[in-house]
């Protein structure tokens, strides 16, 4: 059985980048996916817009919609300060089981808890299975459809505080039209848009941060 692009990208980091060394897997994605075989990993240039977006949130908890390979749970932990944690949920088993390597070989597995299973049914348990009490920061990178939905039961469930961090990938492409509307007629969020580019690509794309007002 032939491998899968994800199988082959992890393969080219356990045999090229510097294990323990976040920034070299990094690198070593982005130079895979953007010589030999594009993937929706949020990328470099995208990638500096989330480190300066975590880094101004300074979270204890941040939560990642859409893990795929693990490179931007892997970005998210390399910021993160002592004793603060991702969680990142992941509904694919091949991604997950890919992502987990990533995150070990990174060696950022002591800040990372990867949750396998779709974004509506972990969002819910995360008080009571997780012990969560709010998120700090959140990254929507998962299926476009679910940004809206998901971000209603974040709040349904209470885990937004005042000053809590959204920032969701690919508001021009592939787009969430209805989450910009959403999210920008909402008078409980403050947003800002960050123009950037698709990754490893020459398209425009754009990033979206929303900060919960309380
Ligand atoms: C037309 C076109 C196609 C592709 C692009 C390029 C492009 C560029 C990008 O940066 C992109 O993020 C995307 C994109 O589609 N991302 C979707 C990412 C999903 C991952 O999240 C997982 N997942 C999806 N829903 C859930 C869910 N409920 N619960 C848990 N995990 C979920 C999946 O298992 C995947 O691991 C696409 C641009 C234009
Ligand atoms: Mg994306």
């Amino acid at each position: 059985m032939n491998q899968s692009k994800e199988q082959r990208i992890l393969n080219f980091v356990l045999q090229n980048a510097v294990r323990g060394d976040p920034c070299s897997v990094l690198d070593t994605i982005d130079q895979y996916c953007s010589q030999k075989e594009w993937a929706m990993n949020v990328g470099n240039e995208k990638g500096l817009i989330l480190d300066k977006t975590v880094e101004e949130a300074n979270p204890s908890v941040a939560l990642e919609l859409g893990t795929y390979c693990g490179y931007s749970a892997v970005r998210i932990a390399r910021v993160l300060k002592a004793g603060a944690h991702l969680l990142t949920v992941e509904f694919n088993p091949e991604f997950a089981a890919i992502a987990k390597q990533m995150i070990e070989f990174a060696g950022v597995q002591d800040k990372v808890k990867l949750l396998e299973g779709p974004s509506e049914e972990i969002i819910p348990q995360l008080k009571k299975k997780y012990e969560v009490d709010t998120v700090d920061f959140v990254f929507l990178d998962h299926w476009k459809d679910r940004y809206t939905p998901d971000t209603i039961l974040l709040q349904e469930c209470n885990l937004l505080r005042k000053g809590s961090v959204l920032l969701a990938d690919n508001v021009i492409v592939p787009g969430a039209p209805e989450f910009l509307n959403y999210i920008r007629n909402n008078p409980h969020f403050q947003c800002t848009n960050y123009p950037s580019r698709l990754e490893y690509m020459k398209v425009a794309d754009a990033m979206e941060k929303a900060v919960f007002l309380g």
